[in-house]
């Protein structure tokens, strides 16, 4: 949608938090998961490139441990990669990694994408409808439908559950600065999965926009194999 960029930026300017702070424990690889490669280049640097070539083309904050910010700065020089964004120290959850970058952006009319760096096959059309969704409604929250059928367990008992009511959260989720930075100074609690449970505790409303079934977050050790073959798939229809 050509103008798309322009209409969002003359509005507000647009950041993506990419929180790339964890340690992927459930990888069980020596080096945590955003620095392994993939097709030829850490999964971290096809997350940035994503939202960089994206038309909202946001500043962006990298949340990375502080153990790997000089590790992050060679595999920058021997990859070449040259996409400009701040980095930020990481925090000892989700929750605080992202917090750390909040903090840092400053200016009321801003609109904030916060997305895993261990999701690289974001596509360029969900972060602009994102940015377009949160600046109309206050938040944009990507999700897919569930394709199999869902029981939930209590007390041992098993029941069907409607599966058209079951959404699958991914990201980005974008917010309004305002929404997300007020959401960001309550106190952290374990039912902080992911951003819209913190700004939905802070009393707003989550809007859901819709996601891929491709932008896989990389997981467990099969979840490599399945983002390759996605990239070059990607790549072939190109
Ligand atoms: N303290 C933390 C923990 C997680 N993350 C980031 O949040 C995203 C989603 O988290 P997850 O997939 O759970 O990553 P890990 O915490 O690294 O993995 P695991 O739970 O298997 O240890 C990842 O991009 C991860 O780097 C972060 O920035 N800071
Ligand atoms: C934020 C998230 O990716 C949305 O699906 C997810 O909640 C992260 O959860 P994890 O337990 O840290 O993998």
């Amino acid at each position: 949608m050509p103008g798309l960029k322009s209409k969002i930026s003359n509005l507000r300017s647009t950041y993506a938090v990419i929180v790339a702070g964890g340690s992927g424990s459930r990888m069980q690889s020596a080096l945590p998961k955003q620095f392994i490669e993939l097709c030829g280049e850490p999964v971290l640097m096809h997350t940035i490139r994503a939202f960089y070539e994206s038309r909202s083309s946001p500043q962006i904050i990298l949340v990375l441990h502080a153990g790997y910010h000089q590790m992050w700065e060679s595999l920058c020089g021997k990859h070449n990669f040259i996409i400009p964004h701040t980095i930020i120290a990481g925090g000892e959850t989700r929750f605080h990694s992202v917090k750390n970058a909040v903090d840092q952006i400053t200016g009321n009319n801003v609109l904030i994408a916060v997305h895993d760096a261990v999701r690289p096959l974001v596509s360029h059309d969900i972060i602009d409808e994102a940015y377009r969704c949160a600046a109309e409604h206050g938040s944009a929250v990507t999700a897919v439908k569930s394709r199999d059928s869902v029981r939930q367990v209590k007390d041992g008992i098993s029941a069907g559950v409607d599966r058209d009511s079951i959404y699958l959260v991914q990201t980005p989720q974008t917010f309004q600065s305002v929404l997300l930075k007020k959401a960001y100074e309550q106190p952290y609690c374990d039912s902080f999965t992911d951003d819209a449970s913190v700004v939905e505790k802070s009393g707003i409303t989550i809007r859901l926009i819709e996601g891929s079934y491709s932008n896989i977050k990389i997981t467990f050790p099969e979840d490599i194999a399945i983002a390759d073959s996605l990239i070059n798939k990607k790549a072939t229809i190109r």
